[in-house]
């Protein structure tokens, strides 16, 4: 069991982890995906000028002299809804009834509201005079014509599904969401909801990092804790890789007797264990089993989350194709000295907070022992100090990783 660096780990993770192949979905189900392919736009948007408002499409210049003492009263020669085929036409003298995306008949060169008239409909009384271009949305003014909409690498939220759909795209090719088979290891470990006897406790690793799957873009399968049986925990590795593009254990994975990970990755794949320098988070794996990539995360409970954010997200960042940033970095002044251990990347467990006007600061929770999950709970970003500081005082300005909300 060789010391190295977070750096150290990190790399050999990020040059052993491939982007999944790209996977080609109906729009609905590239929610939360990240794009593969550019997508330009087959017309402009508008596809053709339309109207802004309800009302009346006429000749400016026939209206330059409205007012409410003196209107200009307009023939109405037709409607025009939207989804009608745009070949309507006026003259000047004549005004036409227009919805709100309808086409701008040939000859009209404004709108006028419904709301400047008397919303007549054989002829039309018009109290306000209205510019050139009033109330017309003008084709290509959102998107022109052959115009990259999204490019690769864009995750795709609602407002990038809507825009797709919008240049008329059904489906669209993307790096699909990694699945990520999540197990806990542990005899002492009981499911929430049951009797707890002497020596137990409630397993919390597994919904926790299924979840932080969640929100690193994956989908996490929460599998059933096993205990410290080495046949049945590889058999359960073993039967897990055809639904797995990658399995992130927590436990077993120390000095203990009975590390049983450790036992059984040891006898099979290339999971190599390590002692990183690192708090918390020390004892770490990472290898391919049948060239799926296992990470063995330690089963301290903050220290397993720790661990997820510094190794396991950026890898699910490069399965789908994105650079490997883990989470957002921000830096902010410290509120409180600090000590580190020198030679270890600490990552302490802090409070964010804002004041106008004033920087960024953080304040470090005060328990921050590695099995004390209710102040990691209770923060909201890991202050990174580096392995070459040992005394951090107050004022200090630190790299803040900001936990997902
Ligand atoms: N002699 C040494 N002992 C330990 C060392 C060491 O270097 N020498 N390292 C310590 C550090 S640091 C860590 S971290 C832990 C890692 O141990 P394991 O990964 O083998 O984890 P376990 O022993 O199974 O559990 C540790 C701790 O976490 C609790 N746990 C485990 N799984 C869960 C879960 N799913 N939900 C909630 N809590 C869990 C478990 O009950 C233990 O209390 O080793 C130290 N020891
Ligand atoms: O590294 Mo352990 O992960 O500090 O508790």
């Amino acid at each position: 069991m060789g010391m190295r660096t977070v750096d150290e780990h990190l790399a050999e993770i990020l040059g052993t982890v491939r982007e999944l192949p790209p996977l080609d979905l109906a729009l609905l189900e590239a929610h939360g995906t990240v794009l593969a392919e550019p997508v330009s736009a087959p017309v402009p948007l508008p596809p053709f000028d339309n109207s802004a408002m309800d009302g009346y499409a006429v000749v400016a210049s026939d209206v330059a002299g409205a007012s409410q003492s003196d209107p200009v009263v307009l023939p109405v020669v037709g409607d025009i809804a939207a989804g009608d085929p745009g070949v309507s036409a006026i003259r000047p003298g004549l005004a036409a009834r227009i919805m709100t995306g309808a086409p701008i008949p040939a000859g009209a060169d404004a709108v006028i509201p419904v709301e400047w008239t008397d919303g007549g409909t054989a002829s039309v009384r018009i109290s306000r005079a209205a510019a050139p271009g009033n109330a017309i949305r003008r084709a290509g003014e959102d998107v022109t014509e052959g115009q990259v909409v999204a490019e690769p690498g864009t995750r795709l939220g609602a407002a990038q599904i809507g825009m797709l759909a919008a240049v008329g795209r059904s489906r669209v090719t993307v790096r699909p969401r990694p699945r990520v088979v999540v197990l806990s290891t542990g005899t002492e470990l009981r499911e929430p909801g049951e009797q707890l006897a002497p020596g137990e406790i409630w397993d919390s690793n597994s919904f926790m990092l299924t979840l932080a799957v969640a929100e690193a873009g994956g989908v996490g399968y929460r599998q059933a804790t096993v205990g410290d049986d080495p046949d049945k925990v590889l058999r359960t590795l073993e039967d897990q890789l055809t639904r797995a593009d990658a399995i992130v254990t927590s436990g077993g994975v120390s000095m203990g007797a009975r590390d049983v990970v450790k036992e059984v990755l040891s006898r099979t794949g290339t999971v190599g264990f390590h002692k990183v320098a690192m708090r918390p988070g020390k004892p770490q794996g990472f290898g391919l089993l049948q060239d799926t990539p296992v990470f063995t995360l330690p089963g301290n409970p903050v220290s397993a989350y720790v661990s997820f954010q510094v190794f396991v997200r950026p890898a699910l960042q490069v399965m789908q194709g994105l650079p490997p940033e883990g989470l957002p970095v921000v830096e902010a002044v410290l509120t409180e000295d600090v000590s580190s251990p020198k030679g270890v990347r600490h990552f302490l467990r802090g409070k964010l907070s804002a004041s106008e006007g004033e920087a960024l600061s953080v304040a470090p929770v005060e328990a921050q022992g590695s099995h004390q999950l209710a102040a990691l709970a209770s923060s909201d970003g890991l202050i990174v100090i580096p392995e070459d500081a040992e005394r951090v005082p107050a004022g200090t300005r630190v790299e803040v990783m900001r936990m997902p909300s």
